[in-house]
């Protein structure tokens, strides 16, 4: 099915599309460079966000449909198989992305791809959402450099792996990173000091994806300290790799294409194993056109001002009509009816760049609207100037649909300052069409809430009633809600909710209309 636009999947999209350039998501950050770790000794972003995904896949079960890829790795970290602080070093990066739109799950999984391809992995690896999150530890099984091979081969085998699946996603995984001697002492010699940690890296190569871990291996010239080590008991990699009489290996070895592609194929079923209930999207591609509606509220003169931004895939490049020196966007909208096509001129604004070299350019548009008219709809004209072409893009048929019968005040609307027996007041103002004043506007707000010695919060929904301020302006009658937000999640997402009415032999009636995924901010500084 053609993508329409607005999507629910819109942040999800986003967040995997933009991750670098102009108004980036910024998911990449963290492992670009792949030998990326903050300033931490030792620490690699991209090994652990690889790491933390097979913990938490790995004690799946294919029969029952059981765990897989659903955060509730971040339950089990009291466990000897998941020690050290990757774990809750990896969810910590992409806190900050996680939301109702986008699952803890489904941003591991995203992980994983972002570092694979930030560290030369060239094979696109799909995206697939729709993960959800466990709310408590599953069963425990995570294979430990002591577990015996056949315990070993038979947890692969329960949560859906061949012995061969086993060796190549070990290597794959091995590829990258180190043992750490703060977590492994006997195994790797260094400190216990989380700030001077030792890493014996597996490869020669540990920041890039490469077949080095197998052809070192094959060589006889192996330094990786999970082969090599004086303690056979705990030399895992060397039981794993030997154990089909190195015929995997070799295949790994003998050309890079061939550890490529089937570590992109292993990395991909490995983050779509999922327990029941989850139904994984299509692989998301990123969205060719997609406008962002930034404003939409009625300024001091009581105008409407709407702004907003047009993303353009360019990709693909002039030959598509999409070099960014030779193109520019503008806009047609319908009024309130439906009717008239006045044109908004955009400009210019900036770049973006996603995985496997995939670009985009911004377009930014910025006007008044006549209140008494409204607007409805809009189109995005594309033209290029030196074939003086211009394509129309219509949502597919629909236009791109703007509601002005709730409207967001967002410049008066935001979260104090000051916190106040651990709280900040959220104060959000709305302009609702006066038509719709008989049924009930609310607020859906997600509050985050700490769970003791687990770092993901949990999410819960609440509804708030906006109550009338008694002022109006044109077709709109003010509304407020004042929301008390903890001061440790005053950040979070809310829908605006105006309920529909039924025709009665009186009334037209109407339908329910919503505002979605608005973000809350801070109230601007106040000099004093
Ligand atoms: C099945 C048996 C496996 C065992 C016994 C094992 C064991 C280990 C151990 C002991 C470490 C060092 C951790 C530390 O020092 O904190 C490690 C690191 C790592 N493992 Fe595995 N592993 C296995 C499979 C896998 C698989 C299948 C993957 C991924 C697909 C993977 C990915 C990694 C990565 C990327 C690192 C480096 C982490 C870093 O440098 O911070 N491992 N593994």
């Amino acid at each position: 099915s053609k993508y329409v636009w607005p999507s629910e999947y819109d942040e999800i999209e986003e967040i995997l599309s933009l991750q670098g350039g102009y108004l980036s998501r910024r998911f990449a950050d963290g492992v670009v460079p792949c030998s990326e770790g903050g300033n931490v000794k030792g620490r690699q972003n991209a090994a652990e966000w690889i790491r933390t995904a097979f913990h938490d896949m790995i004690t799946h079960n294919s029969k029952k449909k059981t765990g897989g890829v659903d955060g509730s790795i971040w339950f089990e970290l009291n466990r000897a198989e998941n020690g050290g602080l990757a774990f809750n070093n990896t969810f910590n990066f992409f806190n900050f992305l996680y939301s109702s739109r986008a699952s803890a799950a489904d941003l591991l999984a995203m992980s994983v791809i972002v570092s694979h391809s930030s560290c030369g992995g060239s094979t696109k690896i799909p995206f697939r959402h729709g993960r959800i999150d466990a709310g408590e530890a599953g069963p425990a099984g995570v294979p430990e450099t002591h577990t015996p091979l056949k315990t070993m081969l038979s947890r692969f085998a329960t949560a859906g792996y061949s012995h061969a699946d086993m060796i190549t996603m070990v290597a794959c995984g091995h590829t990258l990173g180190g043992v750490h001697s703060v977590n492994f002492p006997e195994i790797s010699k260094g400190s216990t000091n989380i700030y001077n940690d030792t890493v014996t890296t597996f490869d020669g190569s540990p920041y890039q994806f490469d077949n080095s871990i197998a052809t070192e291996y094959v060589k006889g010239t192996t330094k990786n300290p999970l082969i090599i080590g004086t303690n056979d008991t705990v030399n895992s990699d060397k039981r794993i790799f030997g154990s089909d009489k190195n015929k995997t290996m070799k295949a790994l070895a003998k050309k890079p294409s061939v550890f490529e592609a089937k570590c992109a194929k292993i990395f991909s079923r490995m983050i779509d194993t999922v327990p029941k209930g989850v139904k994984l999207s299509s692989p998301l591609e990123a969205i060719d056109i997609k406008p962002n509606i930034t404003k939409l509220y009625l300024n001091d003169e009581g105008s409407l001002v709407f702004a907003g931004r047009v993303r353009v895939r360019t990709t693909e490049g002039a030959k598509k009509g999409r070099d960014q020196a030779d193109l520019s966007v503008h806009l047609t909208y319908a009024n309130r009816k439906g009717k008239g096509a006045t044109a908004i001129q955009t400009e210019y604004a900036g770049n973006s760049t996603g995985l496997y070299g995939e670009t985009f350019a911004w377009y930014e548009y910025e006007t008044v609207i006549e209140p008494s008219a409204g607007i409805s709809k809009f189109n995005i004209h594309l033209t290029v100037p030196s074939k003086k072409k211009t394509t129309k893009y219509t949502n597919q048929g629909h236009g791109y649909p703007v509601d002005d019968a709730i409207l967001y005040q967002d410049v008066e609307s935001c979260v104090s300052r000051t916190s106040v027996n651990g709280t900040r007041a959220f104060v959000a103002r709305v302009a609702l069409d006066k038509d719709r004043t008989s049924s009930a506007l609310r607020m859906e707000i997600v509050r985050f809430e700490k769970r003791q010695g687990v770092i993901v919060r949990k999410m819960d929904l609440e509804s708030i009633d906006f109550a009338a301020t008694g002022e109006e302006s044109g077709i709109w009658a003010f509304y407020e809600a004042t929301v008390q937000l903890s001061t440790s999640a005053w950040s979070t997402t809310f829908d605006i909710v105006s309920d529909g009415k039924k025709k009665t032999k009186g009334s037209a009636g109407y339908d329910k209309t919503k505002m979605e995924f608005l973000r809350t901010r801070t109230c601007a500084r106040v000099s004093s």
